[in-house]
């Protein structure tokens, strides 16, 4: 079965500062609120987008933002990404709508390339790709869509929902990063921990994911989330209900671009 690819334009962009920047950029930041991360990012990043599965913490980012916007007096300043998996919880859905709406942020939501509802993505992949070949459904479904959102929409720079207590590969990341192809990712909350995140939503008033209140911390597709594992504590809680028995921590989002794109990009998968 071959897996579609888009006509290509280049994947690397030139990002506006040098490395040696990134870093005086980063100890500039060191021990900033997430509000101040943010007014940096949006005062000084062209091609600006939020990037969000509407979990917690981009939800508390999402209110921060438009704070900050109505200070200046202007509509939601930076516009959101969605990538729908076609197998995220319908209250996942709903909520992309709600929190777009509350917050007046333009969504552009992305789905896996030609392919609209879960039954035509079974029809064309299988109906279990993502235990059959795990990372071809991370690329079909985050990976390549969201390289096609950056090119179709101009993303130079993305804000992330990832945080330093979520643990793994997280816990090393630093505010502002340059990734593999060039693009700028901006981690405002990364110093928080869930709990503080939780605070501010409830003291806010943020719509938030009702499963959220069944228990569930961290929430993907419907078939790699499930509650998270109670004798944990609760940052080592949070993402230990996705993909619940395997050795995998990331969606493909956050890993090598060029990796996944020489794996699958043009190529079959079984
Ligand atoms: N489907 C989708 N669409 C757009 N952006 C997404 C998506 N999945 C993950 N992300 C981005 O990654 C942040 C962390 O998500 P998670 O902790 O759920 O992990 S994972 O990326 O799914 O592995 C997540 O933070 P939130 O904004 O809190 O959702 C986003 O910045």
């Amino acid at each position: 079965m071959t897996i579609e690819e888009p006509s290509q334009d280049s994947d690397i962009l030139i990002p506006p500062y040098t490395p040696q920047e990134i870093e005086a950029i980063n100890v500039q930041l060191e021990g900033k609120s997430p509000q101040e991360i943010l007014t940096w990012a949006v005062d000084n990043l062209d091609g600006l987008y939020q990037t969000t599965a509407f979990g917690l913490t981009g939800l508390a980012a999402l209110d921060m933002i438009s704070k900050i916007s109505q200070e200046r007096g202007v509509t939601h300043l930076v516009p959101l990404i969605f990538l729908d998996t076609l197998h995220h919880f319908p209250e996942t859905i709903s909520l992309a709508e709600i929190a777009s709406e509350t917050y007046l942020a333009p969504l552009h939501i992305y789905k896996p390339l030609s392919v609209d509802t879960p039954e035509e993505f079974a029809t064309k992949y299988g109906s279990n790709l993502w235990e059959t070949d795990e990372a071809a459904y991370d690329y079909l479904v985050k990976v390549e869509p969201a390289s096609r959102a950056y090119k179709e929409i101009g993303v130079r720079a993305v804000i992330t929902g990832r945080r330093r207590s979520q643990g793994g590969e997280r816990s090393l990341m630093k505010a502002i990063e340059v990734d593999e192809r060039g693009l700028i990712k901006v981690n405002p909350l990364g110093g928080w921990n869930f709990k503080e995140v939780k605070e501010y939503v409830d003291k806010e008033n943020v719509p938030y994911n009702p499963l959220l209140d069944k228990g569930y911390r961290s929430i993907g597709d419907i078939h790699s989330t499930a509650l998270p594992d109670p004798s944990l504590a609760s940052d080592e809680a949070e993402r230990s209900g996705r993909w619940k028995g395997k050795s995998k921590t990331e969606c493909g989002l956050h890993v090598n671009y060029f990796d996944m794109k020489e794996k699958f990009g043009k190529g079959q998968i079984a």
